[in-house]
């Protein structure tokens, strides 16, 4: 489904002159229905990444292939990425406009959909069967992102992403401002839209207990590079001393 070889970023700092180089010779594949984790500690380049894999940033260097496609190199190609792979932030605050509803929220992207596949799209009907399915009901059509708790907005957030059918939903961190017993309840969420809605998720995180849940393929990045890639149920037989310090930090817990 997508195929990256040796992907370069480079930052160029105009202030100093200097280059900084965030992603280094990234190679990998992720087949549909992957759960794929992206770990790495803060400034290793994970966003950087999903920048790239959402259509955000071009590369410096290297190749990126979605579904055979090639979004940087093809404005055609670029529009199927963007139909087809939603993004949901950790920062549900902002990535809503404070002055829409709920219903609003959730039916912009319904009526992308709907202008894209040129079907008769019930707005309202599938406002209410998305909101269904990320457990809130219909009561919440009309509230604002200000009456809701962080948890039931990221629900709205994540019923978004779901709402122009995508293959693949990109997390950045979906669940890292929420409290412990609501991290545990939205990772339980997306675990059955995943089923539900046949998706496939690349999920960036500093957590590994989280790519426990419901990864199966975790990508380790240190310092812009890959320093493993391993099957997640491979996990305890890593070699990485970044993943060996991580998975003793969790059963020292
Ligand atoms: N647009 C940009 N211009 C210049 N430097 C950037 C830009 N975006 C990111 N960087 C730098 O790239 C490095 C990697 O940043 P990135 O946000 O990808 O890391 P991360 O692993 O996602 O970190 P965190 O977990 O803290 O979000 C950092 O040093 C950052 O300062």
């Amino acid at each position: 489904m997508i195929k990256i070889d040796n992907l370069e970023v480079h930052f160029r700092n105009e202030m100093t002159s200097t280059v900084q180089q965030v992603l280094k010779g990234i190679s990998f594949d992720l087949n549909e229905g992957d759960a794929l984790a992206i770990l790495g500690e803060s400034g290793s380049g994970k966003s950087t990444l999903g920048r790239v894999l959402v259509g955000l940033l071009k590369p410096t260097a290297g190749q990126y292939f979605f579904m055979d496609k090639q979004p940087y190199k093809n404005k055609a190609d670029r529009k199927f990425l963007s139909e087809n792979i939603s993004i949901v932030f950790q920062d549900y605050n902002t990535s809503v406009n404070p002055r829409f509803t709920v219903g609003e929220i959730i039916g912009e992207s319904l009526n992308v959909l709907k202008k894209r596949t040129k079907t008769n799209i019930n707005i309202k009907h599938n406002i209410c069967k998305l909101l269904n399915d990320v457990g809130l009901d219909e009561t919440y059509y009309d509230r604002f992102p200000h009456q809701l708790s962080g948890g039931q907005l990221q629900r709205v957030c994540i019923a978004r992403a779901v709402a122009i059918n995508p293959k693949i939903i990109l997390f950045d961190e979906p669940i890292s401002s929420l409290d412990a017993s609501t991290q545990v309840q939205i990772m339980d969420l997306l675990k059955d839209l995943r089923e539900k809605y046949n998706l496939t998720y690349i999920f960036i995180t500093h957590d590994l207990t989280s790519v426990t849940y419901f990864c199966n393929k975790v990508i380790f990045l240190y310092e812009g590079k890959i320093t493993e890639a391993i099957n997640v149920k491979d996990i305890h037989k890593t070699k990485d001393n970044y993943a060996k310090r991580l998975l003793d930090s969790i059963l020292e817990v």
